[in-house]
């Protein structure tokens, strides 16, 4: 979904904030409506500092979202006719990076999302923020049981059972860490750069950069069939969802490999923001 127009209205403006260990994932509400979402950097103590002062929309979307940032696609924030602020729009903040969390408590209007706010049932107390929404957003709108792929920094499974209670999961490094690993903590392989990657490696490389592409690749796509044929034993019916940065090039090269597998998955970037927008309705 590409941010569009500003609203007409700043009555029933909130934002959600998703802090990733890689970046920031955010949305702009307008009551239960997603109008965009966008992904950056996390900002520094200095800007979020700033955000307080400001007086309109316009301002603080700047702000969190320089408008030289955006692509053509994410132009429409630059009406400068948007309405005064009486007071900042809430931030609903979903955090698994406590020190990026310490820094947004500057901004006034600022609620974190916390384990015990999820319905979720069985949960466990260290069991990421972000596994635990998505999860439960994904369940409200696909139904329970389900098992949702987060492909992101870390590579997670987090999956419950048609009671809406925890069956467990598991984490492993994302792709980016798998490659980043191999280039840092060795003498000689290269950092292998992700860009580029369009169709499936070649099985039985040649070369070292090929050969690490699908030394990842191939045992990433296996693990994740795995997971799934292990969660269709337990639940013939279960749903599976999945999301996160690398998850649209491991739908495609799942594609290739494992069609009937993909078809089967619901692809949905925005489950976290789903499974805030539930948690508002319950505070
Ligand atoms: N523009 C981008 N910036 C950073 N990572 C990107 C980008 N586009 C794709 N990726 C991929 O996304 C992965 C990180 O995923 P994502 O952004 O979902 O993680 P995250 O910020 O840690 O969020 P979460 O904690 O929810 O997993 C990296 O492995 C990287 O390959
Ligand atoms: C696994 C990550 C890093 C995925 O973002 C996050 O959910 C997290 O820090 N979780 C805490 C450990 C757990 O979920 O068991
Ligand atoms: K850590």
């Amino acid at each position: 979904m590409k941010p569009h127009k500003h609203p007409e209205h700043t009555d029933n403006i909130w934002l959600a904030l998703e802090i990733g260990n890689s970046r920031l994932h955010w949305a702009l509400f307008v009551s239960e409506t997603l109008y965009s979402v966008w992904d950056t950097d996390h900002l520094p103590e200095s800007v979020i500092q700033q955000l307080a002062a400001c007086q309109t929309l316009n301002d603080l979307l700047e702000k969190i979202f320089p408008s030289h940032q955006r692509t053509n696609e994410q132009e429409g924030y630059g009406d400068n006719s948007l309405p005064l602020f009486a007071s900042l729009p809430p931030l609903l903040v979903a955090s698994v990076v406590p020190s990026q969390t310490a820094i947004w408590q500057s901004y006034p209007n600022i609620s974190v999302i916390t384990l015990d706010q999820i319905p979720l049932k069985g949960v466990y107390p260290t069991l990421g923020i972000d596994r635990a929404l998505a999860l439960w957003g994904a369940g409200k709108i696909w139904g329970f049981p389900i098992l949702v792929i987060d492909a992101g920094t870390a590579l997670t499974f987090t999956a419950a059972d048609a009671n809406e209670c925890l069956v467990g999961g598991a984490i492993l490094p994302g792709l980016g860490l798998q490659f980043a690993t191999l280039g840092q903590q060795t003498g000689q392989l290269p950092l292998v750069e992700m860009q580029n990657f369009l169709s499936l490696p070649i099985r039985f490389a040649l070369n070292t950069t090929a050969a690490i592409q699908s030394g990842v690749i191939y045992t990433i796509l296996a693990g994740i069939k795995d997971f799934i044929e292990a969660w269709w034993q337990l639940f013939p019916n279960g749903k599976i969802a999945i999301k996160g940065g690398d998850g649209t090039l491991l739908i495609n090269y799942l594609q290739a490999l494992y069609p009937e597998i993909a078809d089967s998955l619901i692809v949905e970037q925005n489950l976290i923001f789903w499974g805030m927008r539930e948690i508002t309705k319950l505070l």
